[in-house]
């Protein structure tokens, strides 16, 4: 699939020296939900704020579907549309106002029935008359996705879009995306919920640090959580793995006092069955069994651990 997104290099650094991007390389494909994770800190933010021309770049470049963020302003800023992290809407506009004048600040034509489409779509058509002041936190939230949607962009970035919201709400806003994408928007979401990149991402990016530690095709990940460890402990130490074993794959662990066989639990055949068959045969008494699985917050953890030296030292 083609890239709307393309990030070359790119770096920034901030005012006060401390360096919030370290070449970063990324494409985004057309069409896909693309889930950005990492710890606080990482970068998520910043990363957006500078494709959406929010935050200028110290170098590299970003196009956005062939535009260039900076030479091309115009055209890329219009394909874009933008919820950001913080709620700041003005309390004395109704719905309809604040989200008609979103869509003027673009140079767009009005269009009432688009602007009539996206709140019925956000379930805020019965609120369109009323100030803002009087709406709820989710609904304020939902009036921002809206006033990012007025110019109708094919790029949608929300950062962090239910972060405080209840569950309810936060299913709801998943089934409002998802529709965005069945419209032909490319979505770009942060979030701190791995639950909630689990159930939406096409594709899963990791940064930290500054820089993106993992992008994958969420089912590629998924496919790797269904990976198992079981670890047989053993009676007796071994010091090698007995031939009676030797058909399987398996490793040496606790100073010979277990064997480690890792497989995936998702495949018809695990090979469980004739391993325990082979044990038999081995001669080897278990003392316990137990199975392991790895899960996407290890996988997270594992990849966010705390900076590297030299990544520390570039940021001083
Ligand atoms: N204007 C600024 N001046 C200096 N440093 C900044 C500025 N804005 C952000 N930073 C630093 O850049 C780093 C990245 O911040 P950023 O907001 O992009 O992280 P994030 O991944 O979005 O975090 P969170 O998950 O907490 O929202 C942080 O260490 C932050 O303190």
């Amino acid at each position: 699939m083609a890239s709307i997104i393309s990030i070359r290099n790119l770096e920034k650094r901030y005012d006060s020296g401390f360096r919030a991007l370290k070449g970063i390389d990324l494409d985004i494909p057309d069409g896909d939900i693309f889930a950005l994770l990492g710890p606080n800190g990482a970068g998520k933010t910043t990363l957006i704020n500078v494709v959406c021309g929010i935050v200028n770049a110290s170098a590299g470049t970003v196009e956005a579907a062939g535009h260039n963020i900076i030479s091309d302003y115009r055209a890329a800023r219009s394909l874009i549309g933008l919820v950001p992290q913080e709620l700041t809407t003005d309390a004395f506009e109704t719905v309809w106002a604040t989200v008609s004048f979103s869509r003027g600040l673009f140079g767009k034509p009005k269009n009432p029935a688009h602007i009539e489409k996206v709140l019925k779509d956000l379930s805020l058509w019965d609120k369109r008359n009323n100030m803002l002041m009087t709406l709820s936190g989710g609904m304020k939230r939902r009036v921002m996705i809206a006033k990012a949607l007025s110019h109708e962009p094919k790029i949608l970035f929300l950062d962090e879009p239910t972060a405080g919201v209840d569950v309810e709400l936060r299913r709801s806003m998943w089934e409002v995306v998802r529709s965005l994408r069945e419209h032909g928007v490319t979505i770009i979401l942060t979030t701190h919920y791995l639950e909630e990149a689990e159930q939406m991402a096409d594709r899963i990016g990791v940064v930290n640090a500054g820089e993106i530690v993992l992008v994958e095709q969420k089912h590629e990940l998924m496919a790797k959580l269904g990976e198992k460890r079981l670890t047989l402990q053993l009676e007796d130490a071994v010091e090698q793995i007995p031939d009676a074993l030797a058909a399987h794959t398996l490793e040496i662990g606790d100073d010979g006092y277990a064997l480690v066989y890792t497989y995936n639990a998702n495949d018809k055949r695990t090979g469980i069955n004739s391993l325990f068959r082979d044990l038999d045969s081995a001669g080897l008494r278990l003392r316990d069994v137990d199975t392991k699985q790895s899960s996407l917050e290890e996988i997270f953890v594992d990849l966010v651990k705390a900076p590297t030296s030299e990544s520390t030292r570039n940021d001083a």
